[in-house]
């Protein structure tokens, strides 16, 4: 196995953290070098496999990601928007492969991850599946197709421990929606209607999100006007297809020149 790329995880405690490891250590295709948590996570220090109640891996969990991003080829970042601004710095240092699955950024700390990506790869994506990557692809071709009084809205549920809305995928497909209508999303959303709203907005492109028990994520974006209705859907019941996709960006990451992509680029859609 140590002819295959190493691989590091950050946010290895959280719910993507514990399946990336799964499915790197399962792949044959990677090794996991790394696993990093936060300063005082009770993980700091303990062998990973022993943390995950499972057998000893040999890798220790670690809360210095400069030390162990150096040891890797790729890093697969599933956390949140303050820690991947340090981590893209830090992957750049090392010229690894920075895979970012985290969602919720502001615009500002999406600009700010650029200057990393002169010195790295680096592969961002709101999803990483198969399925809503493909679905993205038919919302703009579905888009393009209809004209403004057809009605987009985008609905999306989540698990109750999700901390943004709407979801990093909502964002993807409405961003899919407003270029297939060539128009920018910026300026032509809405969400979080409540009280007297007014009529919806002629065009405008809206967002709508569920939190609840263990929902893994679902999206609908539905197309409507006057005596028909058009809904596109997909539903993730498996965490294992974010962490197969991340795995193949990383692996895709390793022949690419420094620069931003995403998983649109990966999948050759
Ligand atoms: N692109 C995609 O395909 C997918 C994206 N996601 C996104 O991935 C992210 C993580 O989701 P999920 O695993 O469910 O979340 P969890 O809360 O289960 O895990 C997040 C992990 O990141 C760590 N973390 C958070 N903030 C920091 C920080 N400032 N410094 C260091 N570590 C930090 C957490 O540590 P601690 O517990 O100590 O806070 C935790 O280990 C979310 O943004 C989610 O939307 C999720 C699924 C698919
Ligand atoms: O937080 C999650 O769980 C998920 N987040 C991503 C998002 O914000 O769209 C992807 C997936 O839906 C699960």
């Amino acid at each position: 196995m140590s002819d295959v790329p190493g691989v590091v995880i950050t946010g290895i405690s959280g719910r993507m953290g514990q399946m990336l490891a799964h499915t790197v250590a399962g792949s044959g295709k990677a090794r996991l070098v790394g696993a990093v948590e936060r300063a005082g996570h009770s993980w700091v220090g303990q062998d990973l496999g022993v943390a995950m109640g499972g057998a000893a891996t040999g890798v220790i969990v670690t809360d210095d990601p400069l030390e162990a991003f150096a040891k890797a080829q790729a890093v697969i970042d599933f956390t949140a928007p303050a820690a991947t601004l340090e981590f893209a710095k830090l992957a750049a240092q090392a010229r690894a492969v920075h895979v970012i699955g985290t969602t919720g950024f502001e615009p500002e700390q999406i600009a700010a991850l650029e200057p990393a990506s002169r010195h790295s790869v680096q592969i961002r994506a709101g999803n990483m599946s198969l399925g809503v990557n493909l679905l993205t692809k038919l919302v703009q071709t579905v888009a393009q197709a209809l004209d403004a009084d057809w009605d987009i809205e985008v609905v999306e549920a989540h698990h109750n421990r999700k901390v943004d809305a709407p979801s990093g995928t909502a964002l993807m497909l409405g961003k899919a929606a407003a270029e297939g209508r060539g128009i920018a999303l910026e300026g032509h959303s809405e969400s979080g209607r409540q009280g007297i709203t007014g009529a919806r907005a002629e065009g405008a492109i809206g967002f709508s999100s569920i939190r609840g028990g263990d929902i893994v994520g679902e999206h609908d974006v539905i197309f409507a006007t006057a005596g028909e209705r058009l809904v596109l859907r997909h539903i993730a019941t498996d965490r294992a297809i974010f962490a197969r996709g991340a795995l193949k960006a990383a692996l895709w990451g390793l022949d690419q020149k420094p620069g931003q992509y995403d998983m649109i680029d990966v999948l050759g859609l």
